[in-house]
């Protein structure tokens, strides 16, 4: 992203200035308060609204040329938007309605993407028979049946309560590290930032910006013992210090 801003046509300035080039396997979160842009920058990058300055290159490809809708790129939400009335494995194998393929590869897809966050045995439960944590892998292994290059989570864990929150952390990086994909993450919490990501973008509001980019040297794979290490809070210090500019 190259000097992107945007200006919504009632004249709020949302984003103004970001900067940012994103590796291929990196793991990014986006930390910062309520209203410094962080959704908008996803939805730019995904194409749901365009950018009114700056250049969005994804993928090797240049986002004001193509306005495609791209196929490469999930999203995973804080509610988990599960259709109430289809099975685990109905909404599982939504994105691949439209897609060339067999029922029963359709099928085998979303087996092998509920298999990845370990719900294979619920394929026929519906949505209202599983607790908030499992209705958020269902939604994790609808965005993933697709097999995307790049994944955006919007606070996907915001909902859920601590324990669930940080076992579905782990259970992401496990996924990230065997899928090799692209991870844009949002959060408020710096703690899951720190635990989660390879680099985390530290944004500031009116107009948002990235005031700073925070590397972490963690090493993979993390495990619960890593969030209690000096080096863990060295990491959230810096960031929490750069929210406050
Ligand atoms: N459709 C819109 N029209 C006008 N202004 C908008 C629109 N959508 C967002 N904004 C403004 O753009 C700014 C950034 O909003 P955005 O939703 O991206 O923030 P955010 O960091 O994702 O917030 P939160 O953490 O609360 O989700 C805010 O000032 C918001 O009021």
């Amino acid at each position: 992203m190259t000097d992107v801003g945007k200006v919504f046509p009632n004249g709020n300035v949302a984003v103004n200035n970001i900067n940012i080039d994103i590796s291929a396997g990196e793991f990014i979160s986006f930390v910062g308060p309520s209203g410094c842009g962080k959704s908008t920058i996803f939805k730019m990058i995904s194409g749901l609204i365009d950018n009114t300055k700056g250049n969005i290159e994804i993928l090797g490809s240049d986002m004001n040329d193509t306005g495609q809708k791209r196929t490469d790129v999930g999203f995973v939400f804080q509610d988990a938007t599960l259709l109430p009335w289809r099975s685990v494995l109905d909404n599982v194998m939504l994105p691949l309605e439209f897609q060339k393929m067999s029922k029963q590869e359709k099928k085998q897809e979303a087996l092998r993407a509920l298999e990845l966050v370990g719900l294979e045995d619920y394929t026929k439960s519906l949505p209202r028979q599983l607790s908030g944590g499992m209705r958020m892998r269902v939604s994790i292994a609808r965005a993933l049946v697709a097999k995307p290059k790049l994944l955006l989570m919007d606070e996907p864990f915001g909902a859920l309560d601590e324990i669930t929150r940080q076992s579905l952390q782990t259970e992401l990086l496990r996924i990230w590290e065997k899928q090799k994909m692209t991870v844009l993450f949002i959060t408020h919490n710096v703690f899951e930032a720190v635990y989660l990501s390879t680099r985390i973008a530290v944004m500031t509001p009116s107009p948002g910006k990235i005031a700073s980019t925070v590397d972490v040297p963690l090493a993979f794979p993390r495990n619960d013992e890593i969030r209690t290490t000096h080096q863990f809070s060295d990491i959230v210090a810096q960031v929490s210090h750069d929210l406050k500019f």
